[in-house]
């Protein structure tokens, strides 16, 4: 079994990805997007999003790490994946899956689920930009409005020469309402002949389980269950014990200590919030950490709030 980090837009940042794949059970890492307008992107933008480019594209325990692009256009996106390649990254993974409203009414994310010509483009632009060597992967979800285009969706990217394609098992109307559909993902394997992999609403052992053979899917991507739980990749691979709250708290410690963005420094405590946010799924304690540190603005703050 081969188990993705997902891209997370907002917290599954590098030093997430490094937690995370030094806890253990990851084999590849997505970045969060970088959003393609028409330019070729300046090389500080992919560096930002992906430090481990200067590692080679490895987080520092030694996974793979791949760039997500988002955009509409063909072309551009063409141009930025050949970019990320050159800087490092193991492959392109192209976003048709977002559903924020600002990126959909640029038409990148989810939206494009509703033109699978165009989907096709994009996939065939970025596939001849990108050295042979390298996989483009995809991931969708099933469709924008409903599923009536999720196997016309699926099989331009296939078409279009995608190595693999990763299927968040709903719609964007879904939004992140759970269940995860997961016999649709084996629906649309019977339509592409190009591997998939599952993805969406996977917290525990036995949710992978009952995803794999829902999915017909071996391989899997998990989101915001590793979030909940930063070893689940190893409970469901090496069947290991949920880490206790400890550990747990080390590593909220290492996160917060962590000066993320430099100056720009406000974003770092909403990616605190949010994490503590997921593992409150998990952890009673994260859940009065979280009310407790929920209205402090200042990084210095929160981490002595944590540490206490
Ligand atoms: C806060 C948040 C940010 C996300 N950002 C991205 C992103 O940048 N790119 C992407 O393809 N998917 C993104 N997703 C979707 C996840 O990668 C994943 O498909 C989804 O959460 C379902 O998987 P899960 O149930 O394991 O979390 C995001 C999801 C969440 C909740």
């Amino acid at each position: 079994m081969h188990i993705t980090l997902a891209p997370m837009e907002g917290v599954v940042d590098h030093l997430m990805r490094d937690m995370l794949t030094q806890v253990g059970g990851f084999d590849l890492c997505v970045t969060e997007f970088v959003r393609i307008v028409e330019q070729l992107m300046p090389k500080h933008v992919f560096y930002r999003i992906c430090p481990e480019l200067n590692n080679q594209g490895f987080t520092p325990n030694g996974v793979p790490v791949k760039v997500q692009l988002l955009g509409q256009h063909a072309d551009w996106l063409a141009e930025n994946a050949y970019r990320a390649i050159e800087l490092g990254s193991h492959g392109v993974d192209l976003n048709f899956g977002c559903p924020a409203k600002t990126v959909n009414k640029s038409k990148g994310g989810a939206i494009l689920l509703r033109e699978p010509e165009t989907i096709y483009k994009i996939v065939s632009a970025v596939r001849q930009a990108v050295p042979k060597d390298h996989t483009v992967s995809a991931k969708m979800r099933l469709g924008f409005d409903d599923t009536s285009l999720a196997i016309a969706n699926a099989q331009a990217i296939a078409d279009a020469g995608a190595t693999s394609l990763v299927i968040h098992a709903r719609t964007k109307v879904d939004g992140y309402k759970p269940p995860a559909y997961w016999d649709w993902i084996a629906k649309i394997k019977q339509h592409v002949n190009i591997p998939i992999v599952a993805n969406g609403e996977i917290w525990n052992a036995q949710d992978a389980v009952n995803c794999q053979q829902q999915s017909a899917c071996e391989n899997i991507m998990l989101g915001r269950g590793a979030l909940a739980m930063p070893n689940l990749a190893q409970v469901i691979k090496n069947t290991q014990q949920h880490m206790p709250w400890e550990q747990v708290k080390a590593l909220l410690v290492q996160y917060s200590g962590y000066e993320l963005f430099g100056d720009k420094g406000k974003y770092y405590p909403n990616r605190v919030k949010q994490w503590l946010g997921y593992l409150s799924r998990q952890y009673p304690q994260a859940e009065d950490l979280f009310m407790s540190i929920r209205r402090l603005k200042s990084a210095d703050e929160i981490l002595q709030h944590i540490q206490s």
